[in-house]
């Protein structure tokens, strides 16, 4: 499978929103990342329902719903109604993370489970078979702008090699601090799918980095 490029709408100018959500509409990007925050699984807050139904109204692309919330299973059928395609919670955040998988799927939304950097990959041995898509952050969550964490590299290999064994069809995507330098470590490792925000957001042409991201042969000339 080609991989795909999630953009994060949190590193765009919201003043603008409409225009950026435009932006993304005609890159070669092929889902909507959007981040929600509450300010205490988090140490920053984001925006919630209106913002996400200002975003639905205008992306033709799939919404790929990040929730960094304490008690998700309160929210998830909320984000699902408001158009979310992919509902991530956190494995640090959900007591009952297989009823709350359940819910997610429930709701008519695909499933993923995100871990923090300090968490290691093993711990979802017993979930894998149940998930559509595991998020490693390589970022400790809540800004944009942060460097990778190398050490992310190595849990990718790691849940690859169990997603091989356990769920074949379950996708791995990366984010934070993940520009055009990394992307082809990234894919390497075995990441199917690539969050960025300021590296696309904060260069002069969003769209040709979406490209550049995209293609191999661009990503290779790149690589540190
Ligand atoms: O989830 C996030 C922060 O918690 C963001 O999606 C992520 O950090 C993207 O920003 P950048 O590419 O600038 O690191």
């Amino acid at each position: 499978m080609k991989h795909l490029i999630a953009p994060s709408v949190l590193s765009a100018d919201f003043a603008n929103l409409q225009r950026d959500i435009e932006l993304i509409n005609s890159s070669d990007a092929d889902w909507f990342h959007v981040d929600i925050m509450d300010g205490v699984f988090v140490p920053n807050i984001s925006f919630g329902f209106p913002v996400m139904e200002a975003i639905r109204k205008y992306a033709t692309k799939p919404l790929d719903v990040h929730l960094m919330i304490i008690n998700p299973d309160e929210y998830i059928e909320r984000f699902v109604k408001a158009g979310a395609y992919m509902v991530t919670v956190h494995y640090e955040a959900c007591t009952h993370l297989h009823k709350t998988i359940q819910t997610i799927k429930n709701a008519g939304a695909k499933a993923c489970v995100a871990l923090n950097p300090h968490t290691p990959v093993e711990l979802l041995t017993d979930i894998l078979g149940d998930l559509d898509m595991v998020l490693i952050m390589s970022v400790n969550p809540g800004f944009g702008g942060q460097h990778f964490i190398p050490h992310t590299l190595d849990k990718i290999r790691r849940l690859k090699a169990m997603s091989v064994k356990l769920n074949p069809d379950l996708l791995i995507e990366v984010d934070g601090g993940i520009s055009l330098l990394n992307t082809a470590d990234l894919l390497e490792a075995g990441a199917d799918v690539l969050v960025a925000g300021s590296a696309i957001f904060s260069t002069a042409s969003p769209a040709k980095t979406i490209t550049a991201m995209k293609d191999v042969n661009v990503i290779k000339q790149h690589t540190i």
